[in-house]
């Protein structure tokens, strides 16, 4: 049975009321962090040492290295891919065409940015702006939201997402109501989520470690660790981009206010919060626990890649040499689940794989603060809430097969655990 869309959708997120305490709470949360990461206390909890006046938060300076740095990525995801994949099926059964060169545009920024370097572009500068970046990206993502729902406004129905289109303004403007909102064959959605945040991200953790080499003398290897793992992630997502288009993200929730403020606000500064709190407060690494760090990173990046690819790999085709021996359960669709290899572990071995790097990315900071840990709470908060959201997908999608699924494999992200 078709699940209820439209106005008859369940609501998430604790409706209008959540969707607008949320809307509050999640730029107040970006701005508290940024606060504390460059506080003596750091604390996470608590209010921030001193509260900057309003002016601090705008700088026409930041307005144009936002909009720059925005033409830059979009002009990027323009050029010459060197592939075109095909989105999954929509409701009027056609199928999108995204271009392959996320990677691409990483490599060029990076070539663009050393060339700037070596030109005297001052990036140790970056962090120092921090605040009023923050402020116009967040200032963006309201209106980008509200050009978005505008244009929902006369997208045909079957462009709109099967949530977010409650008739609730403030929830729909939330949530998003068109699925793949696009201009000719510019698709917002895939780009904010693949390219200025993930690429802003790198780029500000880069230029934390520059700041601290210019008032160290040298990056600190705690600074390298953090520098180098979220890199090896961000190229990682970039490198198998196509695989994006089977996320949720793209092929069920609408582009509204949460994506586009999560993706272009929230992930490059709250993300790069590790490093914002190195710079500010400089912790010892010996070489043995550095030692120790990268190898639960390796861990999990090793869960992590190897179950997305295990999965990736099975859905495009089930015959691959390198799935085929795998156990599976038939469902009335016709697909098929993967009942061993990673996907026999837990449902969600690909989540147990983040939570591990990202436990990886917090121990660099040492023991001595809880806001290095953020990430590590706030992600497993999301990836337990998003589970229980695609768990309820795959009931609604498979049945029957999906319980068995679930006897099968009874634990969803932890083994033993949960
Ligand atoms: N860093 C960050 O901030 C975030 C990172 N992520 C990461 O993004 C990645 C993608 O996550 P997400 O989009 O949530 O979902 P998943 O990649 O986990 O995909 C879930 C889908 O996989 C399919 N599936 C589930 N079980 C099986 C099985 N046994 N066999 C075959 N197919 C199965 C189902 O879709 P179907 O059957 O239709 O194919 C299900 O809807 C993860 O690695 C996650 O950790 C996610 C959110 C935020
Ligand atoms: C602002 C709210 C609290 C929630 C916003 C959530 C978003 C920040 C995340 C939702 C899904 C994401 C994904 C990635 C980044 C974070 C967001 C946008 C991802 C691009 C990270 C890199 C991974 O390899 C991935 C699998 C490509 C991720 C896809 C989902």
């Amino acid at each position: 049975m078709a699940p209820p869309q439209g106005p008859r959708a369940p609501l998430e997120f604790g409706g209008p009321m959540g969707a607008a305490a949320l809307m509050l709470l999640l730029p107040a949360t970006v701005f508290h962090l940024l606060l504390a990461a460059r506080s003596g206390p750091a604390r996470l909890l608590g209010p921030p040492a001193s509260l900057p006046g309003l002016g601090a938060l705008w700088s026409p300076r930041a307005l144009l290295l936002w909009l720059a740095w925005l033409g830059l990525q979009a002009a990027l995801y323009l050029l010459p891919a060197r592939k075109v994949a095909k989105g999954l099926e929509l409701k009027d059964k056609s199928r999108l065409r995204y271009p392959i060169n996320g990677f691409q545009a990483l490599v060029l920024t990076a070539l663009l940015v050393g060339l700037g370097m070596s030109a005297g572009l001052p990036l140790g500068a970056l962090p120092e702006m921090l605040l009023p970046l923050a402020f116009v990206a967040t200032l963006t993502a309201f209106i980008f939201s509200l050009f978005l729902y505008l244009k929902a406004q006369v997208a045909p129905v079957s462009a709109l997402a099967p949530g977010g289109n409650s008739g609730n303004p403030i929830y729909d403007f939330f949530l998003g109501r068109e699925l793949n909102p696009r201009i000719c064959s510019f698709d917002f959605k895939y780009f904010c989520e693949l390219r200025p945040g993930l690429i802003g991200w790198v780029l500000i953790n880069l230029a934390l470690l520059v700041k601290e080499a210019e008032l160290r003398g040298s990056p600190s290897l705690a600074m390298w660790l953090v520098n180098g793992f979220q890199l090896l992630y961000v190229g990682d997502a970039l490198w198998h981009e196509e695989a994006v288009l089977t996320t949720m993200d793209i092929t069920h929730d609408g582009f509204g206010f949460m994506l586009a403020f999560g993706d272009i606000a929230w992930v490059p500064f709250t993300y790069s919060l590790q490093a914002q709190f190195l710079l500010h407060h400089p912790q010892p690494l010996g070489l043995p626990m550095a030692a120790i760090i990268c190898l639960i990173n390796a861990i999990g990046y090793y869960i992590f890649r190897g179950a997305n690819s295990q999965k990736n790999t099975f859905r495009k085709n089930p015959s691959d040499p390198r799935v085929a021996g795998l156990e599976t359960i038939s469902t009335a669709t016709g697909r098929q689940l993967l009942v061993s290899g990673w996907w026999g572990m837990v449902r969600h071995p690909n989540y147990l794989g983040d939570l591990i790097m990202a436990l990886a990315w917090s121990l660099p900071c040492g023991v001595s603060h809880l806001l290095p840990y953020f990430y590590l709470l706030y992600f497993t908060a999301l990836l337990v809430h998003r589970e229980a959201r695609d768990e309820r997908q795959c009931l609604q999608k498979y049945g029957l097969a999906w319980h068995e699924y679930c006897r099968r494999v009874p634990y969803r992200i932890m083994p033993y655990i949960y």
